[in-house]
């Protein structure tokens, strides 16, 4: 059995994230934490999140520095799911000492100059780790996935553009200088746990937010390898993100080849669903998958392509990357 720390775990990912592990036959948790001044300090994981009651029940301990010795004894493999500076900061110690670390923030996405300064407001501090961290889209980098130390879990609506996207541009059926368009909605859970006016029950609705300045536009250009428009929206629902793209292709491209890209990217992959009917939030929402399916009109394809965004969007694409590493079915512990 492979010792698996989780620190953020009382967060939205980092909970279900524990979930998974408490459900994988060849993990064991080991342990929980969130940090060394949080109000949930030592609280049973199971008085936080109640679904698990009986299931874990373990506390959630506070990083503080005793925490974190206790995290690195006997760990094989970290799991962050904490804030983007706050993985910058912990990951690195966790890998000086040998632990594996795989990270759901944005902190090890992006390898480009300026990038953390303008779309993170804050420098980037661990150039070196940035460039050895690999992108754990798990469709698309496993081979390097399972070589890596450091993988950063791509963002949740970076999953469900660019599995949509990748078949396109990897066949070359983009028409080339057109940017793709992302319109996409997310649930509110996520924005994260932490108490906002922005996010109360009863000020959401549906509405757009971080037009032109949202950081999952240059993740998802960065690792397209072709720019795009990306907008995404807040709904008044828990989980779960629809994202419906809008890709004008290149002259005489054919329904029949866009079946082919997407049939050679996805007709082996058991965790992205090629469906018969467009994708909805209820189809995926409290499971693994990626939900793709389009329709052609005169060189304009429409793609949808829906996740939840705290499983395929971030806790078990985190899990996939981890079977993948340690040589596990990547669907271990997930289906
Ligand atoms: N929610 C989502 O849909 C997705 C989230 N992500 C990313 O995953 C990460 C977690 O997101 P989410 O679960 O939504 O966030 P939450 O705000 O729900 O949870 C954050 C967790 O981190 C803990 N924490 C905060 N500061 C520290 C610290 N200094 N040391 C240790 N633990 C700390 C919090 O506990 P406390 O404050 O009590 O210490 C809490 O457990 C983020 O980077 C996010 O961007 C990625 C994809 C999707
Ligand atoms: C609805 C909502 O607020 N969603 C978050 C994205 C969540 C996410 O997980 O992305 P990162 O991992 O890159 O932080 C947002 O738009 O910032």
């Amino acid at each position: 059995m492979l010792n698996v720390v989780i620190i953020g775990a009382s967060g939205y990912a980092g909970a279900d994230l524990a979930g998974l592990v408490q459900g994988h036959p060849q993990l064991q948790l080991k342990g929980l934490y969130v940090s060394a001044n949080s109000q949930d300090a030592n609280k049973a994981f199971s008085a936080l999140h109640p679904q698990y009651l009986g299931l874990i029940d373990l506390p959630v301990q506070p990083l503080t520095d005793e925490g974190m010795a206790e995290a690195m004894a006997g760990t094989d493999l970290v799991c962050l799911a904490t804030a983007h500076e706050v993985s910058m900061d912990l990951a690195p110690q966790f890998l000086a000492a040998g632990i594996k670390v795989f990270d759901l923030s944005g902190a090890f996405r992006v390898e480009q100059a300026g990038f953390y300064d303008q779309y993170y407001g804050f420098a980037h501090n661990q150039p070196e780790w940035l460039n050895k961290a690999v992108y754990g889209l798990a469709e698309w980098n496993a081979d390097a996935i399972a070589q890596a130390e450091l993988i950063a879990v791509p963002g949740c609506y970076p999953t469900a553009s660019l599995l949509a996207l990748k078949p396109l541009q990897a066949a070359g059926l983009i028409q080339v200088g057109s940017k793709p368009i992302i319109n996409a909605v997310s649930g509110v859970s996520g924005a994260g746990r932490k108490a906002s006016v922005g996010t109360s029950f009863c000020e959401v609705s549906l509405n757009p937010y971080g037009v032109f300045t949202h950081r999952h536009q240059p993740e998802i250009s960065h690792h397209l390898g072709t720019g795009v428009v990306f907008q995404p929206h807040l709904g008044n629902f828990a989980r779960g993100i629809l994202a419906t793209l809008y890709v004008q292709l290149a002259d005489g491209v054919t329904a029949e080849q866009v079946d082919a890209a997407y049939q050679a990217a996805y007709g082996h992959q058991p965790l992205v669903r090629l469906s018969a009917q467009w994708p909805s939030i209820r189809g995926v929402a409290g499971r693994p998958f990626c939900d793709l399916h389009w329709q052609l009109q005169d060189g304009l394809l429409i793609v949808g392509s829906a996740i939840d965004n705290l499983l395929k969007g971030a806790s078990s694409q985190a899990m996939q990357c981890i079977n993948i590493n340690y040589g596990f079915d990547q669907t271990t512990g997930l289906i």
